[in-house]
């Protein structure tokens, strides 16, 4: 898959051009920075990317890119796998049933986000990600060798090893359902000499699309000692507020919180 990412951006950009859209509820994406315009967003980030949903309502194969159309479906075929699995260990580190998070529809949406960070000359100068953390229940991230991301832990920012390692992020909503037993984990990835440097992240959450499932603290983690921390949301709310607020350095559940 990083492969075909390289592919799909090293391509002309007439082939490109024709997935470019700042339509964000469109299931195929190629653009630079979601939050381009967002006011509170001070700089552009360092990167183009490429969005595709990919699961429960995918868009026609044909209308993926032809540059990683097959190893796309390939990928997101292992991912739900993998991201089923991750949800039941999940669930047990929370003492409760395997299942329970996969029960409550965690794994049912994927998107697949492909991320190309041209080699910047002046590294110091731009982000290639800005310090976030991710919107969905959890992330899985694939990286190439070049190096860059880094995870904020205890006030200081370490380096993720690379390559070949899946990372998985915690992301907002698992925060928000498990109320704050789960930390969704703040990162950032920085421009590098060397490059390009390609990422793939798939998100448990399609993002834009309407969702009817509404999520709130599992009543089972909850009791007096522990109230719950967070307002009820949807996946699509969420995101609504989390895409519009772009990534300012803040937390979008500040938003959320009782
Ligand atoms: O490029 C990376 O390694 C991370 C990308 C990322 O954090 C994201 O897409 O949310
Ligand atoms: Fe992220």
């Amino acid at each position: 898959m990083l492969q075909g990412t390289r592919r799909f951006f090293e391509q002309d950009v007439e082939v490109k051009k024709q997935y470019y859209t700042r339509d964000g509820t469109k299931k195929v994406v190629h653009a630079c920075n979601f939050d381009l315009y967002s006011p509170s967003v001070p700089a552009a980030n360092w990167r183009d990317s490429l969005f595709c949903i990919m699961t429960p309502n995918p868009p026609c194969p044909e209308e993926f890119p032809t540059a990683c159309r097959e190893i796309l479906m390939e990928l997101s075929d292992h991912i739900m796998k993998l991201g089923k699995s991750v949800f039941e260990l999940l669930s047990e580190g929370l003492g409760l049933n395997p299942s329970h998070l996969n029960d409550m529809d965690c794994a049912e949406e994927l998107a697949v986000l492909s991320h190309y960070y041209p080699a910047c000359r002046q590294p110091e100068l731009p982000m290639g990600t800005s310090k976030h953390s991710d919107n969905g229940f959890i992330t899985v991230l694939l990286q190439d060798h070049i190096g860059g991301l880094q995870v904020l832990h205890q006030n200081q920012w370490v380096d993720v090893p690379t390559p070949g390692a899946v990372v998985v992020n915690i992301g907002d909503l698992l925060q928000l359902i498990s109320n704050d037993k789960y930390i969704s984990v703040e990162h950032r990835v920085l421009t590098n000499k060397a490059g390009p440097r390609i990422s793939v992240a798939c998100f448990f959450c399609t993002g834009p699309l309407p969702s009817s499932n509404l999520y709130g603290q599992m009543t089972e983690l909850l009791s007096e000692d522990n109230p719950p921390k967070y307002r009820v949301t949807t996946v699509n709310d969420y995101t609504g507020y989390y895409r519009k607020k772009g990534l300012d350095g803040t937390s979008a559940l500040l938003h959320y919180e009782i």
